[in-house]
């Protein structure tokens, strides 16, 4: 069954339009990665399809009760503060209903690799693992499919790389995840579908080697980057800013 099916959604802030007419469907199977500069409308499209923002259109998630949509979807927004000094095993297990012993309270820590600071008070760790506990929370969740929002920012590059694979295993194993990130290099190398937002729309759609071409970075990003393939995989390194033509 398919994950998340958004059709000509859009979100106005008064005369501003932060998304525009976003049409997305996302399988089982896919780890979707959406990239664009700072303010293309990517937290907003994820708001927009969990029904946390009045949107036109329609999202297939939002449509559904709460109670329904915390079963079909796992949110990690992107703000990252843990107001509460819980130990991190509560904090993981909330998304069990407060069970420790839920299995998948384990198994999400031990992906997460933060099986050791389960003792320690959530408030008292460092940015990246705090980052790394939310993320094992939205894990332990269990859902069909995973909305991340920047999930990687702020992790070590180990850590960076480790959770892209993770997500790339979820969606081999046929759960899908869309993960907005703002690293070129791991979304080129892991996702197996790249989307595009500029200026609140969905500019490009398609397989990492596709879609992350010179001219789209140069275009949407500004950027000049050198474009490669190792060991099976695309990679883009980005170089230089391009200089903006005068108007
Ligand atoms: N609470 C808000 N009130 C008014 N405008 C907002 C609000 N949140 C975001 N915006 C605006 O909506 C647009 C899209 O923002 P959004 O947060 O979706 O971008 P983004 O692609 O996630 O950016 P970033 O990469 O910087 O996180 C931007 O122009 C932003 O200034």
């Amino acid at each position: 069954m398919t994950a998340l099916v958004l059709e000509h959604l859009s979100v106005a802030r008064g005369a501003q339009q932060p998304l525009q007419d976003a049409c997305l469907r996302v399988d089982p199977g896919e780890c979707v990665g959406l990239i664009g500069p700072n303010g293309a409308g990517k937290s907003t499209l994820l708001r927009a399809a969990l029904g946390l923002l009045p949107a036109a259109g329609r999202s297939s998630l939002a449509a559904l009760s709460p109670a329904a949509r915390a079963r079909a979807a796992a949110f990690l927004p992107q703000g990252r503060e843990i107001a509460w000094p819980m130990p991190v095993i509560d904090l993981v297990a909330l998304a069990q209903g407060g069970r420790r012993d839920a299995p998948e309270v384990a198994a999400a820590m031990a992906r997460m690799d933060v099986t050791a600071l389960g003792p320690r008070p959530a408030t008292a760790l460092s940015g990246g693992e705090q980052a790394r506990v939310l993320i094992a929370r939205a894990l332990a969740q269990n859902t069909p499919l995973l909305l991340a929002d920047e999930p990687i920012a702020g992790l070590d590059p180990a850590h960076q790389i480790a959770c892209m694979r993770l997500f790339a295993d979820l969606a081999a194993e046929g759960r899908s995840v869309v993960v907005a990130l703002h690293d070129l290099a791991l979304a080129a190398r892991h996702c197996t579908r790249i989307v595009v937002l500029s200026g609140g729309r969905i500019v490009a759609d398609g397989a990492p080697r596709a879609v992350l071409t010179a001219a789209l970075l140069e275009t949407v990003f500004g950027i000049r980057c050198h474009l490669d393939e190792i060991e099976g995989a695309p990679v883009v390194v980005p170089l230089a800013p391009v200089p903006r033509a005068k108007a």
